[in-house]
């Protein structure tokens, strides 16, 4: 099949990709689950300002109104932040904060914290307010079960030095924290949910034949972990990675939506 949609293209995508997509399409019952940061919205100073590229929020919609074909939105992200930077129609599916925060089609999923979570965060942010404090360009975004620590535009030293205080201070003051790293951020919660659960929750509750996940970041990894012989895992940029397939960025995954879009619409129409 090749690409009729406008703008679509298989151009600079690898034979292999183009005829995993191919088949991918075919299945009855698709779960598309995106990571967002670095997959369709390239990196910004201002966690609040990144948007997905144009092309990438196009083919994501154009796969939305399709039948038997969900998108789910899956991010490091908080459920919030998620939702105003993604602005995508209600039937998008939403996992924020590593799979603690899911929005699915009726009343979200997320559950509660507990008095003992509670403290515990609150604990954690005392200790992370003062290592912000105590380094140039290091700040901290707040997260309903945890926090991540900004260090974008601090010295690579001063990331450095802050990744290593925040780490061990945190880890002495609270117990069982789960701590990821990420593209310039440390990630803490004080529960351990990972993207990979939150795509096996999706893919039960979407009964999808296949899954198609894209991702960059290392909590991406989770998520590839979990995908099985017909499922298509594409990593977006540079990295070691379980997924099968790789391009440099959000332009190309804009790209390899849009195609798989393509196939899905015109298998749809041949039915
Ligand atoms: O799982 P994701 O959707 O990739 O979210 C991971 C983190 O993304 C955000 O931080 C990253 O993107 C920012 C905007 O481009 C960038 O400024 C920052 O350096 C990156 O680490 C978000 O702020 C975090 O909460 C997410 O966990």
């Amino acid at each position: 099949m090749s690409s009729s949609h406008p703008g679509s293209s298989e151009k600079g995508l690898s034979r292999e990709l183009v005829g995993a997509l191919n088949e991918l399409a075919r299945v009855k019952r698709l779960l598309i689950a995106l990571d967002f940061d670095g997959t369709l919205a390239p990196e910004v100073d201002d966690p609040e300002k990144a948007r997905a590229i144009p092309e990438a929020r196009a083919a994501v919609l154009r796969l939305l109104a399709l039948p038997n074909t969900r998108v789910a939105m899956v991010s490091g992200r908080a459920l919030e932040s998620l939702e105003a930077v993604t602005d995508l129609p209600d039937n998008t599916l939403l996992v924020g904060s590593h799979g603690v925060e899911i929005r699915l089609d009726s009343d979200d999923d997320r559950v509660p914290l507990d008095a003992a979570e509670k403290r515990r965060v609150a604990a954690l942010h005392d200790v992370l307010d003062q290592v912000a404090d105590s380094f140039d360009q290091v700040w901290l975004e707040r997260k309903p079960l945890g926090f991540a620590l900004h260090t974008r535009l601090a010295t690579e030293h001063n990331s450095r030095v802050a990744h290593l205080v925040a780490r061990s201070e945190a880890q002495a003051e609270v117990d069982d924290l789960k701590i990821r790293a990420g593209k310039n951020v440390l990630e803490f919660s004080v529960r351990s949910t990972t993207k990979g659960e939150a795509v096996e929750h999706l893919r039960g509750y979407t009964n999808a034949d296949a899954v198609f996940y894209a991702g960059d970041d290392v909590t991406d990894e989770d998520a590839f972990a979990t995908l099985v012989p017909h499922d298509v895992g594409l990593k977006s940029g540079t990295g070691e990675t379980l997924a099968a397939y790789r391009v440099p960025g959000p332009q190309q995954v804009a790209q390899v939506l849009a195609l798989l879009a393509d196939y899905r619409e015109g298998g749809l129409h041949e039915q």
